[in-house]
């Protein structure tokens, strides 16, 4: 078997949930510590520790063949990588934002304005698309203070709960692009017969993740009722109980709809609904 190597980010925002899904996929290894590459024991890979811009070019490269990294990264490093599968979070916008104080209205008044980012390329297909050009000032970190000091008439950066934007007196204007972060591949890697293995693990931990396990008591006269508003994997367990003219019933329900999806089975009949979380879904 070929020993595969995943790259993810070291610390900041997106290393404890990558940890999280990969030992969620029952993988064991230490976590970065001291050393940067660790070997997981129980699956032919090893996980590099590298901060987040490294990682879409050591992908490209094949020097990992995998990758867990912001979109924003991937597009801002023009890097030529598979996408794999989309994994639910560091969820963010890249946005523009202008002092609060100023009159802009439209995309076509930033048309000679400095705007600090520090994603110039994404910024700059994004002016180019809408024909306006502005002086773009690439800076590494730190953007919001950039009108604050005058370096700059706006800003481009990661907008999510919009907190940074109002502590630096600035409001969003116009959104560039949507990221999470995203298991990438070099081209081909999907095809390895390891690379499939691990990507069906994973997408059977975000399945898991968007379902609920429930358990209910219905009376047997409401059965159907109860029964025509859940799915299941394939269709309801219906257990008989001791009580003949009751049966208990087991199901999965989504996350997205959970409490309207609670309501209606419990004005249906259910009773003593008890709801646990899933750990993996295999299809
Ligand atoms: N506020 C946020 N909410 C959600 N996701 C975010 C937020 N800020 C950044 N992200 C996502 O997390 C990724 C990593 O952000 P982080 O701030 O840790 O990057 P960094 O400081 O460049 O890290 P590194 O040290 O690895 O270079 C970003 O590229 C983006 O995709
Ligand atoms: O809309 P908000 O929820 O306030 O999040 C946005 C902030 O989050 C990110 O920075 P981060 O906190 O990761 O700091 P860093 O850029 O210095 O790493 C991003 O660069 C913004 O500054
Ligand atoms: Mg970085």
């Amino acid at each position: 078997m070929k020993t595969l190597k995943i790259a993810i980010q070291k610390s900041g925002r997106l290393n404890e949930k990558s940890v999280e899904i990969l030992k969620n996929c029952g993988l064991s290894f230490e976590n970065y510590k001291s050393s940067l590459i660790s070997t997981v024991t129980n699956f032919p890979l090893e996980i590099l520790f590298l901060r987040d811009d490294d990682i879409p070019e050591y992908v490209q490269d094949g020097i990992a063949d995998l990758g867990i990294v912001g979109e924003n990264v991937i597009v801002e490093a023009g890097a030529e990588v598979t996408y794999l599968q989309k994994l639910g979070f560091g969820k963010c916008t890249l946005k523009i934002a202008i002092p609060n104080e100023s009159r802009i209205t439209e995309v076509a008044q930033l048309e000679g304005k400095a705007i600090a980012t520090s994603y110039p390329v994404i910024l700059e297909k994004y002016l180019k698309e809408n024909h306006v050009n502005a002086d773009i000032r690439t800076i590494s970190g730190s953007v919001e203070i950039g009108p604050g000091l005058g370096l700059s008439d706006a800003i481009c950066d990661i907008v999510s709960t919009g907190g940074t934007l109002k502590s630096n007196g600035l409001k969003p204007f116009s959104e560039v692009m949507k990221s999470e972060a995203v298991l990438i591949g070099s081209k081909g890697s999907e095809l390895l017969p390891e690379v499939q293995e691990l990507l069906q693990r994973i997408l059977s931990v975000l399945r898991a993740k968007e379902t609920k396990y429930v358990v209910l008591n219905v009376a047997k006269v409401n059965l159907k009722k109860v029964v025509d508003l859940l799915p299941g994997v394939k269709s309801p367990t219906v257990v008989p109980l001791f009580d003949e003219d009751w049966v208990a019933v087991h199901s999965v329900i989504a996350e997205h709809d959970f409490w309207e999806k609670i309501n209606s089975l419990k004005a249906a009949g259910a009773q003593g609904i008890v709801v646990m979380p899933i750990e993996k879904i295999i299809a």
